[in-house]
């Protein structure tokens, strides 16, 4: 049988880097590489995604968009990585947790957009507790989010390590402040909200690995909820997933307990928090993750595999650092 061919288009980006380095090596794919001299050029481009059976794209949104309107070749497959076709018609979503048929979805789909590295965090803590009635879809939801600066992409990298300027270069820069981020179109449609959360992200002076972070007023639900009923929803839904890990409840912790978000730096894991404190009926959710593994380049070698119907068994753990 012929190995399947894949084409990175930005293979020379920040997430085209690290999907790369995951499939470097692989004996079961063929990597189609562009020569670096032409990387940008659309002919050439063309070619490469006309001739892939997988083309996987890591642009900006517009560029991706442009791509997929290159595509001839009824049998090129694709991969997004950007935020393009998240809500897309014709689109799956990428994220293969999201429920039971969802792999099998991914598996048959000929357009698969891979989830944003913030939405990846948000979504897996709501969903499951929206669709088990813990959290009324109408219920006002509050989303904040800390990332290392790679997920800025080359520019933001750049800018952080003294070449060149970007608007979220700093020590620590809270953003999003249209209230408008590019993540709540998907946030809301895979969380299954009714209305828009307020979501404000924020990038500080690391590289990689993110927090989400939910709070909830308990007592604001119109049902009563404890904190145990959140980890239990969360735990059922989660259960004997690889990469999603459900932590044991944390209630009325200690005051000097930390979250680092570089913890899972170089894994393909998720880690979902509970914190409770059920006298004051609070409630914090919160999601540990690599912006660049489970939330962009982990997710989507995970999503080629799935597409492709190659081995699943494997880790998609890469520890090179994010480059400039
Ligand atoms: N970084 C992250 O944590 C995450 C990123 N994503 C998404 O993935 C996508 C890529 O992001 P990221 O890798 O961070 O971005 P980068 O800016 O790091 O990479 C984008 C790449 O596209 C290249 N490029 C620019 N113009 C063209 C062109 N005309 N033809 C071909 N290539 C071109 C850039 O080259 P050059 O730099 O020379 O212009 C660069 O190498 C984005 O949509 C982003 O939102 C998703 C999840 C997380
Ligand atoms: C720090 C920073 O700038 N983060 C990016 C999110 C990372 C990313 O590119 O997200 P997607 O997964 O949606 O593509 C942002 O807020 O736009």
């Amino acid at each position: 049988m012929p190995k399947p061919k894949i084409f990175i288009d930005g293979e020379a980006g920040t997430t085209g880097l690290q999907i790369r380095g995951r499939l470097q090596g692989r004996e079961d794919l063929e990597l189609l590489s562009i020569d670096p001299a032409r990387r940008k050029d659309q002919a050439e481009r063309k070619r490469l995604l006309n001739e892939a059976d997988l083309a996987v794209l890591c642009l900006s949104d517009d560029l991706a968009r442009a791509a997929v309107g290159m595509i001839e070749n009824p049998a090129t497959r694709v991969l997004d990585a950007s935020t393009a076709h998240r809500v897309a018609e014709g689109w799956v979503f990428g994220f293969p947790e999201l429920e039971p048929d969802q792999p099998e979805r991914i598996r048959t789909a000929g357009r698969v957009a891979n989830p944003g590295c913030y939405s990846t965090g948000a979504i897996a803590l709501l969903r499951p507790l929206v669709e088990a009635g813990l959290l009324p879809a109408e219920h006002p939801v509050f989303v904040q989010g800390a990332s290392g600066y790679s997920g800025g992409g080359r520019s933001l990298i750049r800018a952080m390590r003294g070449e060149g300027e970007h608007y979220l270069a700093g020590s620590y820069r809270l953003y999003g402040l249209g209230l408008a981020h590019k993540h709540v179109p998907e946030i809301v449609r895979y969380s299954r909200l009714a209305r828009d959360p307020l979501f404000i992200p924020s990038v500080g002076n690391w590289a990689q690995g993110m927090l989400v972070h939910v709070p909830l007023h308990l007592w604001a639900l119109p049902k009563p909820v404890r904190g145990e009923e959140l980890q239990a929803a969360l735990q059922q839904h989660y259960a004997g997933q690889r990469f999603v890990r459900v932590m044991p409840l944390e209630r009325v912790g200690s005051a000097e307990r930390a979250l680092d978000p570089q913890a899972l730096n170089g894994t393909n894991l998720l880690e979902l928090f509970v914190f409770d404190h059920p006298a004051k009926e609070q409630a914090l959710l919160v999601a540990r993750l690599d912006n660049l593994g489970k939330g962009a380049a982990g997710a989507a070698v995970q999503n080629i595999d799935l597409m492709l119907g190659l081995s699943g068994d494997r880790n998609y753990e890469y520890t090179e650092d994010a480059p400039c």
